[in-house]
């Protein structure tokens, strides 16, 4: 496969002029994508760029961006199944789920639009003399920076908002899925957005690195793990005029108390654990489920229906639940760390068993109730902990028991058990009796503690792509009725 240009900076695709690097089908590791990655060098002109096509951009009207903006939803829709296939080819997630991908890219645009007017729009309030203007500006140059399980959605879920609002940005995706990138950027480009006002970075860590620290840039909104949210969060420090958003991972607990429907409760947990091969930040990692009869009989119907998880081709005609996972890397380091909770006591009840050579897993299931030191890590695949309980408050008080609060959920036929959980857990999305993932573009999205700093994103982005504006203003200067005491303006 040759190289190509990859870079898009002011408006014209670039060869990258450090490093080749790929981007591999991970079912079959035929190499998808090819090209140079961007230097420091290239990083500094697209941070130029994004600053010199800032005033023309943030100067102009509202609804002229917003048509550009609907432009690319039309370019979207017309490329629809193009970039459900990329998606696909380049994660391992299957069709059905990547076209649902690539329709919530298009649905991003009306949400943001809604937001933007919603979360950041102007406020006006008469005062006895003059009125009180709430307005919202653009911070100016933003970097976005995406994960590879959502190598479409997440990233857009940054940029469209970060546009609306009068921003212009630099991306720097994941280097696991550039083809994505680059297919997105030329509906950008396709749609006719002016030169400068997106630009885009591909290459690996050295690139984000060049980006992340770059003095040029106002702002920085990334998707990610919490270890890399982390760096940046150190690497900002001591610079808060800048605003850093961070959406990161999650360890996620859903607990099952007194729910009579067995077969909705394991449809839920299987949806919350093993969709995406358990690549989403929301799926549930630990599952608490009572001991005694009740939950012998949930856990017996579980492990019945995680084995007969189809699990195949992106492409299979029958298509299956679980694709391969992002890489045969990531499926080797799940492999690792089922062994590590095993050695510390866990006990397999089905063994996530890993096709090597490809990202290609099957779904697992550990017994992990007596295992003492359980270590705090998102385990970023689809392996699921179990554990036994007979006490609520035990069970949430465990669930409590992580540095991360994303999702968390019940389910359960009590409304007074999710009252009282409710009030308990600690995460950004509590949901009762409903899947832990798929959470809603239309609400705010974002979890505590390692999980984030609290900057939701989704509905919530509008808020962190501008900075609020207050003004008191009036036609003319004018001397007020009465001074202030001691003074005379003669
Ligand atoms: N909360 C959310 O909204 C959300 C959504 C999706 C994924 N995630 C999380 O993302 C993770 C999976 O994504 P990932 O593995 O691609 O994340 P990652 O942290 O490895 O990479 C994210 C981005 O950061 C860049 N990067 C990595 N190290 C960097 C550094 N030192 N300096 C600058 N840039 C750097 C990468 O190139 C990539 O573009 C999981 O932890 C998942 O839970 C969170
Ligand atoms: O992997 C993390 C994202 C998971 C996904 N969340 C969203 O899509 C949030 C909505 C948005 O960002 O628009 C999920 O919950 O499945």
């Amino acid at each position: 496969m040759t190289t190509h240009a990859a870079q898009f900076i002011n408006g014209e695709w670039l060869a990258g002029q450090g490093e080749a690097f790929s981007s591999l089908n991970p079912a079959n590791n035929e190499v998808i994508w090819q090209a140079n990655s961007a230097t420091a060098d290239q990083v500094d002109t697209a941070v130029k760029s994004a600053r010199e096509a800032f005033y023309s951009w943030s100067d102009m009207a509202f609804e002229a961006r917003l048509e550009i903006v609907k432009r690319f939803a039309e370019q979207l829709k017309e490329n629809s199944e193009e970039l459900a296939i990329a998606i696909a080819k380049e994660t391992g997630k299957p069709l059905w789920e990547t076209r649902t991908e690539a329709g919530a890219m298009v649905g991003k645009i009306a949400i943001s639009e809604k937001a933007y007017h919603e979360r950041t729009g102007v406020v006006e309030n008469a005062m006895p003399v003059g009125r009180a203007v709430i307005r919202h500006k653009a911070h100016g140059v933003v970097a976005v920076f995406g994960p590879y399980n959502f190598p479409g959605h997440l990233p857009n879920g940054h940029i469209v908002p970060a546009l609306l609002a009068g921003n212009t940005v630099i991306f720097k995706p994941s280097e696991l899925t550039p083809y994505v990138a680059e297919l997105t950027l030329k509906l950008w480009e396709k749609a006719g957005l002016p030169a400068g006002v997106i630009n885009l970075v591909q290459g690996e860590v050295e690139t984000g690195k060049a980006l992340a620290s770059h003095r040029g840039i106002d702002g920085l909104f990334f998707t990610g793990s919490s270890r890399t949210g982390h760096i940046l969060h150190e690497q900002f420090a001591g610079q808060p005029g800048k605003i850093l958003a961070l959406e990161m991972g999650g360890n996620n607990p859903l607990i099952v108390k007194d729910a009579s429907d067995t077969k909705a409760v394991v449809h839920d947990i299987i949806q919350s654990a093993f969709i995406s091969s358990g690549q989403r930040c929301t799926c549930a990692r630990k599952l608490f489920l009572p001991a005694g009869e009740q939950g012998d009989a949930i856990l017996e119907h579980l492990v019945r229906a995680t084995k007969a998880i189809k699990v195949g081709n992106f492409d299979d005609e029958d298509q299956p639940f679980m694709g391969s996972m992002i890489s045969n890397q990531a499926a080797a380091g799940m492999v690792a760390a089922q062994q590590q909770l095993i050695d510390l006591g866990a006990e397999a009840i089905i063994e996530l068993t890993h096709k090597e050579g490809t990202g290609f897993v099957t779904p697992g299931i550990l017994e992990c109730s007596n295992v003492t030191d359980f270590p705090d890590d998102e385990h970023f695949g689809p392996l699921l902990k179990v554990f036994r309980y007979t006490d609520f408050d035990a069970a949430i008080e465990k669930a409590n028991d992580t540095s991360f609060g994303l999702s968390a959920g019940l389910l359960s036929d009590n409304a007074e058990d999710y009252d009282h959980f409710l009030r308990r857990i600690r995460a950004g999305i509590v949901n009762f009796n409903r899947p832990i993932t798929g959470a809603s573009s239309a609400a705010p999205f974002g979890g505590i503690g390692a999980s984030g700093n609290h900057r939701a994103s989704a509905y919530y982005a509008a808020d962190y792509c501008a900075y609020p504006v207050a003004s008191v203003e009036l036609e003319k200067v004018t001397l007020p009725g009465a001074l202030s005491p001691g003074l005379s303006i003669d």
